[in-house]
């Protein structure tokens, strides 16, 4: 499965240590990650990531279109609540788009652990069983 991380930076240090507790099950799948996440993921866990630009300079938005490509299974998208960000219509179109495709999004920890477990268990198959009908 493919997976994308972001964390805006209030919310860096949640996504880090949620992906050091759960790196067994991050370490089978293809991780992406906007910029300057997917490089402290990587400096703190080892873990190989692609990177792609940074959120505010279109990583975001590389995101989404990895998605409308139908090349994107997953998000964690750990979101600050309490900040504006600059390019809050490419955050705001990055949800749509996980919304108009399926795509299971979890944009904070408690949602995360369970969709990561999920897909664990193998309870989030349907891109699977899709891709074999196509
Ligand atoms: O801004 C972001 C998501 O909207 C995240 O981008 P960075 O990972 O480059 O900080």
């Amino acid at each position: 499965m493919k997976i994308a991380l972001i964390a805006h930076d209030r919310k860096k240090d949640h996504l880090v240590q949620f992906v050091i507790a759960y790196r067994h099950i991050f370490e089978e799948h293809d991780l992406f990650a906007t910029g300057t996440t997917g490089q402290r993921i990587m400096d703190e866990t080892g873990l190989d990531i692609t990177l792609l630009r940074s959120g505010p300079l279109g990583g975001d938005q590389q995101i989404g279109a990895m998605i409308a490509n139908n090349d994107m299974d997953m998000v964690f998208f750990f979101r600050d609540p309490l900040t504006a960000q600059p390019h809050e219509p490419d955050v705001t179109a990055l949800i749509r788009l996980c919304d108009l495709y399926h795509i299971p999004l979890a944009t904070n920890m408690g949602t995360a652990e369970i969709l990561l477990k999920g897909l664990d268990a193998g309870l989030v198959d349907w891109r699977l069983i899709q891709e074999r009908r196509q």
